[in-house]
């Protein structure tokens, strides 16, 4: 395979000065009264050296980023620091980083006094990162298909042994730049594990992550993973990371989105998660048909419209009319809880 040379990217590659439309806060907020040039600098040359460490990296094992694999590497080192700013990381915090790519986003990880479980599906990627931090025992890789492990029993075993050595148990922290196409699998597995993890933070495809963050009612965005979303967290939309951030660079922006996941006992109240979620699905079947006819297989629709009317809603309903605290209220009047 023709090896990757640093020359022959220049042409498609972003200045290393890359182009935000985000404030450069942490460099603003590192830089001392007395001197802020000198602490600017400071930033600036390692934003340059997370540059050169990415495209190193790639042009060291002749690797051409992989599309099927939404290989599209963070070029700029205060785009991974608001991320692990956003999840709050902090000395001792155990974080599970999906997709490490080159190790960029892991780096600024074990800065911050973090010890990471990187999941890499690419054999070559998870190679690179390996070596990058073989040197300090804050770093474990697993090459795995995110959507394919079992996340929940590796983490535990982690948190476990580290509960035993300290007296209280910590959650855990997602922080990761992810392949947009894993996107909607990455917040279906993580959302509900709110039992081992606090804080989800992801950079996701812009639309996406306004869709789950800020959904709006009546509109055609409107989904059931907007319902699942907010049933298992509280999401926010923290800042738009412009396309040029990236090598290569994709066709859309990014954005980051932090997940604040909720404790079972502060789930909303429904008997059964699963009839609850059945029912959303179905109701969104087919998003134009009202209600009392799309839920007609789980009751007969004279009993949808009264349970309609009670929850202030007219019998003409359609899903995409109804919040989260209306379909919960619907379903425990449909199913009697
Ligand atoms: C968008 S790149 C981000 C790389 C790196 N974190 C960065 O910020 O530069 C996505 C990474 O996820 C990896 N990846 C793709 N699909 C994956 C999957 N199903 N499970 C785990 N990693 C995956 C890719 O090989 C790639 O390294």
């Amino acid at each position: 395979m023709p090896s990757l040379s640093l020359h022959s990217l220049q042409p498609f590659l972003p200045t290393p000065r890359a182009k935000l439309a985000i404030p450069l806060r942490n460099a603003v907020a590192s830089a001392s009264p007395t001197n802020p040039t000198i602490k600017t600098q400071k930033k600036k040359k390692k934003q340059d050296d997370d540059y050169h460490a990415t495209l190193k990296a790639l042009n060291s094992k002749g690797r051409f980023p992989r599309k099927s694999l939404g290989q599209h590497y963070m070029l700029n080192e205060t785009i991974n620091e608001e991320l692990v700013a956003a999840a709050g990381v902090e000395e001792g915090d155990v974080v599970l980083e999906i997709g490490p790519g080159t190790g960029s986003l892991t780096n600024v990880l074990v800065n911050a006094g973090a010890t990471v479980l990187a999941i890499e599906k690419d054999p070559y990627m998870a190679a690179i990162v390996e070596e990058r931090f073989a040197g300090t025992n804050l770093v474990k890789v697993l090459q795995e298909d995110f959507t394919r492990c079992h996340i929940h029993a590796h983490m535990s075993s982690i948190l476990q042994d580290r509960s035993n050595e300290e007296t209280k148990f910590r959650h855990a922290k997602v922080v990761a730049n992810i392949p947009f196409n894993i996107s909607t699998d990455v917040v279906k597995q993580l959302l509900p594990m709110g039992d081992i993890f606090s804080e989800v933070v992801l950079l996701l495809q812009d639309e996406t992550a306004q869709r789950l963050a800020d959904p709006a009612l009546r509109s055609s965005e409107y989904r059931p993973i907007n319902i699942f979303v907010r049933f298992y967290s509280d999401p926010m939309y923290k800042l738009k990371v412009p396309r040029e951030n990236f090598f290569p660079q994709p066709k859309v922006d990014a954005a980051v989105v932090a997940f604040r996941l909720k404790q079972a006992v502060d789930y909303p109240q429904v008997s059964s998660t699963k009839s609850f979620f059945s029912m959303v699905n179905c109701a969104f079947n087919e998003k134009r048909k009202m209600l009392r006819k799309s839920l007609q297989h789980f009751c007969p629709s004279t009993e949808i419209e009264a349970a309609l009317s009670e929850v202030g809603f007219p019998a003409t309903s359609r899903p995409e009319e109804l919040a989260l605290e209306d379909f919960v209220r619907l379903h425990n009047l449909i199913f009697e809880v």
